[in-house]
């Protein structure tokens, strides 16, 4: 024998009906006797409870009580043959006639007593289970309805009322012996006490009478028929990346449903466990789901943990003080006292010192339990022995379950690092010896972005997510994205990492998509946003949307961009940026820039300030993690002024080849920063701060390139006219050298703590004599590479390049998460 119990969404509507019937036609094939266990159409308990309420104030309810009739009677019209339908409308009649004397009752007392509220509740699963019955009567003629206060004894707490399984069983067993060829629709929550008055099973009641029948039956299986797939990682509603369980332990179903997981409620499993029959939960609107498998004898899991379950609501009530140290009573007062006042303690933790106990509450009790006990320790109180009871609210609670995280080290850390570099504050934590669980409780504005970077965390084989922000939408913005959007699927694939873009912003315009931005579209959606570009409201935003492993990427020449960026660490957000304005700017700017980002735990990249895309910086950084010492630096590293040597050949002007090396993106937005050396100049100024001086711009010695004359020209327009003007002086330059046989070169060094960047003719005995393009060269020389230098040579400049580079920074950062 077999259960199959449906909740109120599965019985709810003509067409949640239909997919009933669907699913006990194709139990029925399978030969097994079944009884359905069904609850209230979805809305009508609440519905009850509302017009019962509202009946104590002498609200008319007639209406009310007709809205769920006709909902009733649309079903049965629809399901059943019409000249069956008069009979089962007739018993529903009678049933809303029952309901409203029962409501009139209340309006006349103006008094709803649980007794009463059960009674009236009680028809919800009452017109459901039987109008079910009928339904099924057409595909099935032994179709029979039960009246589950016939064979469920409980005692008399209206409401919440205890199963006397003694004579329970009995009467189900009894009762199912002589129907043994009927196909048994019984309702759900309801039953009654030894007065025979309806009582109510609680919260979840209908799974409970399905297990209180299944373990008093020993059937086989109990089917939890539920609107969605079964038993999740997490609540779907705020973890995109949720995924359904195929099967867990008891153990871990109590603990994870226990928050949150709605599809079944804990108590109500206790029957089954013990019997060990197992439970499945499944969709009645999708019949491919196969099911989440609760049972004894699972497969062992591949990850540490099971899921992650939540609460988004909750209080927390601080109790401290001297009072409490070595008092071996004094737990026990303070838990009695609440359990005796039916407040429900969610979770528990006490320091070791026993200074200070913390609990949780649902909300709605947090009040009670602080004036309860300041009743119940007002002695302790006035002595000062306890400090003010203190409340928090706002909180939610969240906790990873899995029977696997037994002795297994790691798990903990896993997860305070997680919710850490995301910035989520841990206001407390609990872990049971049995290692099933661990919960910390949290902000609720944290809970999502929190529940989101603890399953990227804990179920590896899934990619995570890295929201991205980016600033600045010119050359190499417009890589990356292209880049980003051709490499998407790769990543995902490969499950490395799921780049989202999710706020864009140029001068103009902004644009901020939560779930992302479409990488094929996105120049259009930006054109289209209404949104006025705010970099303020940008960062507020971006801050406010909350979301797990953000980076903020600066690809603007703009100074303004850089302002902003300790606050965002401060957000626990990291910043990768191509732009080199906040590292040369202050030394004690770059310093702080790098020890907030280091205080929050959170990545500051940005390799593609020296060298585009080659790897200078993290090479600098290995180099010195590792324990060596630089000794000397000597480089090429403008791209711009590379390309300019290495193309200003023949006929071609000096004007011109500056024109080229602007229109291939190798120069700065504006090129007068790269041949007035400014952009060379940070570089080596960036390079010396990451070898570990305190270096600033004015110590640079910074040799010029440019005659007078170009180095002031007020604007870019003029500044090429001036290189024109010029045109003799550089002709000059190269003629000189190429005498000598030798090329030019801009070329700068750093050693014994001095920079130093200067125009030289070198001669092909030079390392840096044989360049093309735009490369860059940089010569290392070292403790370690002393007698051959390292060398990193390669393009340093251009879209292509630079964009490569930010994009394996965001990859890091992904990494890092
Ligand atoms: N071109 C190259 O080879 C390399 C460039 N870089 C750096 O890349 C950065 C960007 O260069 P490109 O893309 O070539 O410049 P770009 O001028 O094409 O793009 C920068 C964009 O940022 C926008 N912008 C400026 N201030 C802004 C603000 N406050 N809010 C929003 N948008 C703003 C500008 O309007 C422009 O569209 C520069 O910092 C440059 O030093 C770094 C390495 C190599
Ligand atoms: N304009 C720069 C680009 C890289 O930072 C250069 O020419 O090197
Ligand atoms: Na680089």
């Amino acid at each position: 024998m077999k259960i199959l119990k449906f909740g109120g969404t599965s019985v709810g509507s003509v067409d949640a009906l239909k997919a009933l019937i669907d699913v006990v036609k194709t139990n029925l094939d399978k030969q097994e006797q079944m009884v359905i266990v069904v609850s209230a159409m979805g809305g009508v308990t609440n519905q009850l409870i509302t017009t019962a309420e509202n009946a104590i104030k002498g609200i008319d309810f007639s209406e009310a009580l007709a809205d769920i009739e006709k909902r009733h009677f649309e079903v049965v019209k629809a399901l059943i043959p019409v000249q069956q339908q008069n009979q089962v409308l007739t018993k529903l009649k009678l049933f809303f006639q029952e309901l409203e004397d029962l409501m009139q009752g209340v309006t006349a007392l103006q008094e709803l007593s649980p007794k009463t509220r059960d009674a009236i509740l009680s028809y919800g699963e009452q017109c459901s289970a039987f109008m079910i019955s009928r339904i099924l009567k057409t595909i099935h003629e032994g179709a029979d309805y039960l009246n589950t206060t016939e064979i469920i004894k409980t005692d008399s707490t209206f409401g919440n009322a205890r199963v006397d399984f003694e004579q329970s069983n009995f009467l189900i067993k009894n009762y199912f012996e002589h129907h043994k060829d009927s196909l048994i629709v019984a309702t759900g929550f309801i039953a009654s006490d030894d007065q025979n008055r309806v009582t109510t099973l609680g919260r979840g009641g209908s799974d409970y009478t399905s297990a209180i029948i299944g373990a008093a039956l020993n059937v086989s299986q109990i089917e939890i028929w539920t609107d969605v797939n079964g038993m999740m990682t997490a609540d779907p509603r705020r973890v995109k990346k949720a995924f359904s369980l195929e099967e867990l332990s008891y153990t871990e179903a109590m603990e994870l449903s226990f928050f949150g997981a709605k599809v079944i409620y804990p108590p109500t499993m206790i029957p089954a466990f013990l019997k060990k029959i197992p439970i499945v939960i499944k969709n009645t609107f999708d019949a491919s789901f196969p099911g989440t498998f609760i049972k004894h004898d699972i497969k062992p899991s591949s990850t540490v943990i099971r899921g992650i379950s939540s609460v988004d609501h909750i209080s927390i009530i601080n109790l401290q003080g001297s009072g409490m140290v070595g008092k071996a009573g004094f737990s026990g007062r303070l838990f009695s006292l609440l359990s005796r006042e039916q407040v429900n303690v969610v979770l528990i933790t006490q320091s070791s010192s026993e200074h200070s106990i913390t609990f949780a509450v649902n909300p709605e009790d947090a009040k009670k339990a602080q004036a309860l006990i300041q009743q119940e320790f007002e002695l302790e109180l006035q002595a000062g022995k306890l400090e003010p009871i203190t409340i928090e609210h706002d909180l939610s609670i969240l906790a990873i379950v899995g029977e696997n995280m037994k002795k297994t080290p790691g798990i903990a850390g896993k997860l305070f690092h997680a919710l850490g570099r995301n910035g989520v504050n841990v206001v407390a934590i609990a872990q049971g010896s049995s290692e099933y669980n661990i919960s910390v409780i949290i902000y609720n504005s944290d809970l999502t972005k929190a529940l989101n970077t603890v399953h990227d965390a804990f179920f590896a084989q899934l990619q995570k997510n890295l929201n991205v922000f980016i600033v600045g939408v010119g050359n190499i913005s417009k890589e990356l994205l292209s880049q980003i959007n051709a490499h998407h699927a790769y990543l995902v694939e490969n499950n490395l990492i799921n780049i989202k873009i999710i706020g864009l912003t140029n001068t103009k315009k902004m644009l901020i998509e939560p779930a992302g931005i479409d990488l094929a579209n996105w120049q259009q959606s930006l054109d289209e946003s209404t949104e006025p570009a705010d970099l303020n409201k940008f960062v507020s935003e971006m801050k406010s949307l909350n979301l797990p492993n953000c980076v903020f990427v600066d690809n603007t020449a703009s100074p303004i961009p850089s302002t902003l960026y300790k606050d965002i660490f401060k957000s626990n957000i990291s910043v990768v940026t191509c732009n080199k304005i906040a590292n040369s700017g202050d030394y004690k700017q770059f310093a702080d820039l790098r020890s907030t980002a280091q205080k929050y735990g959170v990545d500051f990249l940005y390799e593609t300030n020296v060298g585009a895309g080659l790897p200078i910086i993290t090479t600098l950084h290995d180099l010195i993690i590792s324990g060596d010492k630089i000794t000397k630096i000597e480089a090429i590293l403008s791209g711009t002024i590379s390309f300019i040597f290495n193309n200003f050949k023949g006929d071609v002007t000096f004007h011109d080849v500056v024109k080229q090396a602007q229109e291939k993106g190798y120069t700065e937005p504006d090129p007068r920063d790269d041949l007035g050396g400014i952009d060379f100049m940070r570089k080596i100024l960036i390079l010396a701060r990451n070898s570990g001086l305190a270096m600033e711009a004015a110590d640079v010695d910074l040799g010029a390139i440019l005659p007078e004359n170009c180095a002031k020209a007020p604007t870019v327009e003029a500044f090429y006219q001036e290189l024109k003007v010029s045109n003799d002086y550089f002709e000059q330059l190269k003629k000189d050298a190429e005498k000598q046989g030798k090329v030019l070169r801009y070329i700068g060094k750093l050693e014994n703590g001095k920079a130093s960047i200067s125009l030289q003719a070198v001669g092909m005995d030079h390392p840096f004599y044989a360049l093309s393009g735009s490369d860059n060269i940089i010569a290392f020389t070292t403790e370690r590479y002393c007698e051959t230098q390292m060398v990193v040579k390669g393009p340093g400049a251009g879209a292509a390049v630079t964009a490569a580079g930010v994009f394996a920074d965001l990859v890091k950062v992904g990494a890092n998460q």
